[in-house]
C-alpha cells in the first residue's frame, strides 16, 4: 500500500552534475554517449607493430596516452607505445615491452614468443558503442555508475529528485541532552531518524520537537511543503496523543491506521491536503504531503520506518521495490498470538558445512533499541511464532551488515 501510494504520482527528473548525483535514482535510461573505448587503444606498455617481425623502429620516437592520431604503421615497422596511447592505423598487434627485444644498433625489434594478430589492443567499441544502454532508468546512482558515465561522456544526470522529509518529534518528556532526570527521558528518535532516511535517499530536515502541543503539531503540517511528514509518538488514544485528531481536524485521508505487527501496531500512513486544498474547498482526494506517523516506542517506530516510510520513499524516488528475500533463522522464535512480530536478527555464516543463516537478538522489546542496534534486520515473524530452521523474510537495514560485538545480545 505504501509503495502504491508513493508511485501514485510521476516521479519528476532533474539534471544534476556527477558530483551531486551520487545516491539519486536514475530517471532515464544512461545511453553511452561515445564508444568505449572511442579509439583503437593500446592495453600495455611496448610496441605497436604491422605485419611479421622483427620490425625496424626509430629510436626514441613513441606514442604516448592522450595524443591526437598517429600516422599509419608501415608493414614491418615498430613504434614505441604506453598503455592507454592511440594505435596507429595498420598496426596488428601490441606486443608488451618484457616480451620484445630492442636491438638499439640496428634499429630492429625481435619478439621472443609467438604474435597473435590483435593481441594487446582494446578496439574501439569493444565495452559499447555509442547509443548503446548502459545502465537502466531506476538504478541508483553509486560511485561506479558515477565513473562510468564520466567514461562515457556525462557531465550531468537525468535524476529523480530526493523525496523531501519532514520529522516532528513529539512528546512533552522529551530530553534533547544530558541524562534522563525527573521522569524526562531522552529524545531517541530525533538521532536515528534523520541519518536513517538519509540512508534511504530522502532529503530531510529537522528533527523539529514539538511537545505535546496539538496547535503546533497542526500549524507544523499545515505549513509543510514536503513530499513527507514523519512524526514520532503520540499515535495511540492516549491524553496528549494528538495526531489522530489533528489529522482529522485537517481533514487528511487515512490510508493506514494501524497494522497488524508487533512492535508498532498504531503506526499510520496518511495523506494531506494540498495548501489550496483547503477542507471543504476543494473536492477529491488529498494530494498534499504524506504524512507517516511512527508509534513513540523507538522499536515500533523503527518498524513503522521500515515498513511505511521505506517503501512510499521508494515509491516516490522512483527505485524499484526490493525483492524480498528470506533466511534460515537458528532457534525458536515465539509468536504473537494474532499479530506479525518483526524480530532484529544477525547474519551469521555456516560453519562446517552449516548454511548460512539468522539469528535472532535479545532486547527486542517495544522500547528497546539495543538489538536493533546490533542487528542486519528484521526477521518477519508469523503469528504463533516459527521452529528453528525454518525460512523467514528478513527487512534489511540500509547500511552494511556485520558487527562483531552481538555478543551478550543473543537469545
Ligand atoms: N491503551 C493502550 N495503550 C497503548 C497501546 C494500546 O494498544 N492500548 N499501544 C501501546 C503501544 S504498542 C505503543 S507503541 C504506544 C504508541 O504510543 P504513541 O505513538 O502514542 O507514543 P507515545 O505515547 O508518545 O510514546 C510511547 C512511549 O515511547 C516513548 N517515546 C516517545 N517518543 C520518544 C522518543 N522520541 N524517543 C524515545 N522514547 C520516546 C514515550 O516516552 C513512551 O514511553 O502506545 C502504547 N499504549
Ligand atoms: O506495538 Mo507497540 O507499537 O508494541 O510498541
Amino acid at each position: 500500500m505504501a509503495a502504491r501510494a508513493g508511485r501514485a504520482g510521476p516521479p519528476a527528473t532533474i539534471r544534476l552534475p556527477l558530483d551531486r548525483a551520487l545516491g539519486h535514482v536514475l530517471a532515464e535510461a544512461l545511453g553511452a554517449l561515445t564508444d568505449l573505448p572511442s579509439f583503437d587503444t593500446s592495453a600495455m606498455d611496448g610496441w605497436a607493430v604491422a605485419g611479421p617481425g622483427p620490425w625496424a623502429f626509430e629510436t626514441g620516437a613513441g606514442l604516448l596516452a592522450g595524443r591526437g592520431p598517429a600516422a599509419a604503421l608501415p608493414d614491418g615497422t615498430a613504434v614505441r607505445i604506453a598503455t592507454g596511447a592511440r594505435v596507429p592505423p595498420d598496426t596488428t598487434a601490441v606486443i608488451r615491452s618484457e616480451h620484445a627485444h630492442a636491438d638499439e644498433d640496428k634499429g630492429m625489434l625481435h619478439v621472443r614468443r609467438p604474435v597473435v594478430t590483435g593481441q594487446d589492443i582494446r578496439p574501439r567499441g569493444q565495452e559499447c558503442r555509442s547509443g548503446e544502454q548502459l545502465v537502466p532508468a531506476g538504478t541508483i546512482v553509486t560511485p561506479a555508475v558515477l565513473g562510468l558515465a564520466a567514461a562515457a561522456g556525462y557531465d550531468a544526470l537525468p535524476v529523480v529528485p530526493r523525496p523531501r522529509v519532514d520529522i516532528l518529534v513529539l512528546g512533552d518528556e522529551l530530553l534533547a541532552a544530558g541524562l534522563p532526570h525527573d521522569g524526562l527521558i531522552r529524545d531517541a528518535l530525533g538521532p536515528m531518524l534523520g541519518p536513517w532516511l538519509r540512508a534511504l535517499g530522502a532529503e530531510v530536515s529537522g528533527p523539529r520537537r514539538l511537545g505535546d502541543d496539538a496547535g503546533a503539531l497542526q500549524d507544523a503540517l499545515t505549513a509543510s511543503d514536503a513530499d513527507l511528514i514523519v512524526t514520532t509518538g503520540g499515535t495511540a488514544a492516549g491524553p496528549v496523543d494528538h495526531v489522530h485528531p489533528v489529522l482529522d481536524a485537517l481533514g487528511a485521508e487515512l490510508l493506514v491506521d494501524g497494522v497488524a505487527v508487533r512492535p508498532g501496531h498504531p503506526m499510520l500512513l496518511a495523506r494531506l491536503r494540498a495548501s489550496g486544498q483547503a477542507e471543504g474547498q476543494a473536492e477529491g482526494p488529498p494530494e498534499g504531503p504524506y504524512l507517516v506517523g511512527l508509534p513513540g516506542n523507538p522499536l515500533a517506530a523503527v518498524s513503522g520506518l521500515l515498513t511505511l516510510a521505506e517503501p512510499l520513499l521508494a515509491g516516490i524516488a522512483g527505485r524499484p521495490a526490493q525483492d524480498p528475500y528470506r533466511a534460515l533463522v537458528h532457534a525458536d522464535v515465539p509468536g504473537h498470538p494474532h499479530d506479525t512480530r518483526l524480530v532484529p536478527v544477525v547474519h551469521r555464516a555456516g560453519r562446517a558445512g552449516g548454511r548460512d543463516h539468522v539469528a535472532p537478538l535479545r532486547y527486542n522489546g517495544p522500547a528497546m533499541l539495543r538489538g536493533i542496534a546490533a542487528a542486519d534486520g528484521l526477521a518477519v515473524v508469523e503469528p504463533g511464532g516459527v521452529r528453528s530452521g525454518t525460512e523467514v523474510e528478513i527487512l534489511d537495514l540500509p547500511w552494511a551488515p556485520a558487527t562483531p560485538w552481538t555478543e551478550g545480545c543473543f537469545t
